[in-house]
């Protein structure tokens, strides 16, 4: 995929460097070989590094940024359901189970049909990537083929991808189950199929739907199989009471326990919500090096409660951010930034002794704490040389001088007004592992 040509960007650049650190380097260059970050640095060394990387011979692409624009890493979404696209914005008049019930599953039953898989898939991935979702951590179909169709979307857009097939044998329509042993049977088809693409973005994910959709039995079957292949593993987690209470009514442990006595908690584990984790249970996720995908519409839209991330930062558990599309109404996880800072506020009004978190905060949440959350950091999250180069070009003037932008913006000013105020048309290109996808 290497291609010879050495991409440079030059202008205003903001990432973390480190964990809730952002690092604003004004006037820099990045500079691009393949898909590789080469080196970041400010503009007055180019020549020099060109020089030390042997590079003053090769053919180089300049892109040099706006005032108004500024260079970030590409967003993560750490928990989508594609196949839940076309109910965004529905049905927040009802609780999770009920939701689950009314709404969705009844949709979902229709990914039996691949052709209306594969224009869902395709839509939804173009639309993820054009809100700057550069990863994407996917809630595929209960169906094989369907699912195979959501990796050829990513596939084909360029998206850097995890996709499960989602296992569920009970609490759902008669219809729209599996027995535990087709459920063992087609996700090993589903894993081979991925594998068989060979494609570097795109992994498949060990995806039992939740607690009350499996058995213990069938849990175990999947952590076996996650720990033989060395996979990542998906799955919800205390987001609602009335689904907690049932939980402890079915295993008789606390809801972290559950995924615990099947190995499903390890540190390529990502679980959906955790708003309300007891302190036992934080303790074992930080243990296990297990993250939690914080999404704050989903929450608020389902009504599910507030998730005080804080919390779950400070008892050492990694933290991610994820648009729960549908249970969120929006496949932007610049939604997702504003979201999770409107919690964080709304929580201080009743929380003694609580500053709540800043636009610096879910920036790092939305790209290296994603990754981290992925266990993805080595590849992606923020432009440290080595690492893919995963980006996008933020530009807060595209109405060119109306007056969103009229007084100018330092560039932690466009990334502010980029997180509370922007959308999609603000994201003029994408990239993925150095390719341009928007
Ligand atoms: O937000 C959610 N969306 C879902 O599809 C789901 N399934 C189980 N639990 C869930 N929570
Ligand atoms: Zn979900």
């Amino acid at each position: 995929m290497t291609s010879e040509i050495v991409r440079i960007i030059v202008g205003n650049i903001i990432h973390c460097s480190k964990q809730y650190e952002i690092n604003t380097i004004e006037k820099g260059f990045i500079m691009v070989l393949g898909n590789k970050i080469l080196a970041v640095d400010n503009e007055l060394a180019l020549e020099e590094v060109k020089s030390r990387l042997n590079l003053t011979d090769h053919e180089t692409e300049k892109i040099v940024l706006k005032e108004s624009q500024i260079l970030i890493p590409g967003l993560i979404d750490t928990h989508i359901h594609a196949p839940q696209y076309p109910n965004c914005g529905l049905g927040y008049d009802k609780p999770l189970l009920e939701w689950l019930d009314i709404y969705t599953y009844k949709l979902e039953k229709r990914y039996r049909n691949q052709e209306f898989a594969k224009k869902v898939f395709n839509a939804v991935v173009r639309k993820t990537l054009d809100h700057g979702t550069t990863t994407a951590c996917y809630f595929a179909s209960l169906f094989e083929n369907s699912s195979i169709a959501l990796v050829d979307a990513a596939i084909k857009h360029g998206q850097r991808a995890f996709v499960g097939k989602i296992n569920m044998t009970t609490l759902a329509p008669d219809d729209y189950i599996e027995t535990p042993s087709e459920s063992i049977k087609t996700t090993k088809k589903f894993i081979e199929d991925v594998k068989a693409k060979k494609n570097d973005l795109v992994q498949p994910i060990i995806t039992p739907r939740f607690a009350l959709s499996v058995d213990m039995d069938l849990m175990k079957e999947l952590g076996k199989i996650a720990k033989e292949q060395d996979l990542h593993i998906q799955t919800h987690i205390c987001e609602n009471l009335d689904e907690i209470r049932l939980v402890k009514e079915k295993y008789n442990l606390l809801y972290a326990k559950v995924y615990d006595e099947a190995n499903l908690l390890t540190s390529k584990t990502v679980l959906a919500h955790g708003i309300y984790l007891t302190e036992d249970e934080l303790k074992l996720l930080a243990q296990r090096g297990t993250s939690v995908s914080h999404c704050p519409e989903s929450n608020t839209c389902l009504k599910s409660g507030l998730c005080d991330v804080k919390k779950l930062i400070a008892a050492g558990v990694k933290v991610g951010l994820g648009t729960d599309v549908s249970g969120g109404p929006s496949p932007s996880i610049v939604s997702a930034m504003k979201a999770a800072l409107d919690t964080s506020v709304h929580i201080s009004f009743n929380k003694e002794n609580y500053t709540p978190m800043t636009y610096a905060d879910v920036f790092y949440l939305a790209t290296l704490g994603g990754a981290e959350a992925l266990a993805l950091e080595d590849k992606t999250g923020n432009f440290e040389a080595g690492k893919d180069f995963d980006a996008l070009i933020i530009d807060m003037d595209i109405e060119n001088s109306s007056v969103d932008y009229l007084l100018g913006c330092k560039p932690d000013e466009i990334l502010q007004k980029f997180i509370y105020f922007g959308d999609d048309r603000n994201v003029l290109n994408v990239f993925v592992a150095g390719k341009r996808v928007k």
